[in-house]
């Protein structure tokens, strides 16, 4: 497998993903700038935490015009792994690859503290691997109660694309949504940062089963297309 962590100019959790994926788990991954145009060398692409353009505007608002959004949907198009943490996740719904959009949290301040999760649905390319169904993560944010409407809530339970709830919904987030995936299942977004709990040194290993559950998809996905 080879990943991808897209810097954009405000990014500042591309090299604890890079920690994550490279040094926790052994895989080639390369970081690379929000200008580049192609993406076809990656099997699964990150979109990392930060203020990309210093959340103007409105938060991945920019961000979503980089000149690596258009190789991002190509990436899309081809089935690849799509994965946004936190500022991650706001870039990824402003682009259209993820439904909803998120917001000021309801009480409007950056919260920085770890959060309860449930993990609503364990069968995916994101979290087969949990074997427990609740969790701790860290979060930090200022914008990331999620929204969507009566409908697309509708077909997201529908779906089955709520992957993680928050415990004690900290946003004001609908439903209490945490994490979602697109209908075809190979994009991913959540506010909780896993990438920051996958060693022992850093208090919270939780956040390992989200790596190993996209490993484990990637090999049997790899394999069916080799044959
Ligand atoms: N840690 C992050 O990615 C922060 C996301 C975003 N800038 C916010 O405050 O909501």
């Amino acid at each position: 497998m080879k990943a991808a962590v897209i810097t954009f100019p405000g990014s500042n959790c591309d090299y604890d993903m890079y920690y994550a994926l490279h040094d926790e788990f052994g895989i080639e991954t390369t970081i690379i700038p929000a200008t580049t145009t192609d993406l076809s060398a990656y099997d699964a692409i990150f979109l990392p935490g930060g203020f990309s353009y210093g959340d103007y505007l409105r938060t991945g608002a920019i961000a979503r015009f980089s000149p690596v959004m258009d190789a991002l949907i190509t990436a899309n198009q081809q089935g690849k792994i799509i994965v946004g943490i936190c500022n991650g996740f706001q870039i990824l719904t402003e682009a259209g690859l993820l439904p909803g959009a998120l917001q000021t949290n309801i009480q409007p301040g950056f919260i920085c503290d770890e959060t309860g999760l449930t993990i609503a649905n364990a069968t995916t390319t994101f979290t087969n691997a949990f074997e427990t169904p609740t969790i701790k993560l860290p979060i930090a944010h200022g914008e990331g109660n999620y929204y969507v409407d009566e409908a697309q809530l509708a077909e997201l339970q529908g779906n089955n694309q709520i992957l993680f709830a928050y415990t004690d919904n900290p946003n004001g987030s609908v439903a209490n949504i945490a994490g979602v995936m697109n209908k075809a299942g190979n994009v991913f977004g959540m506010m909780p940062h896993p990438e920051r709990a996958v060693d022992e040194l850093l208090g919270n290993t939780d956040g390992r089963a989200f790596f190993q559950s996209i490993l484990a998809s990637l090999a049997t996905h790899l394999e069916v297309s080799n044959v």
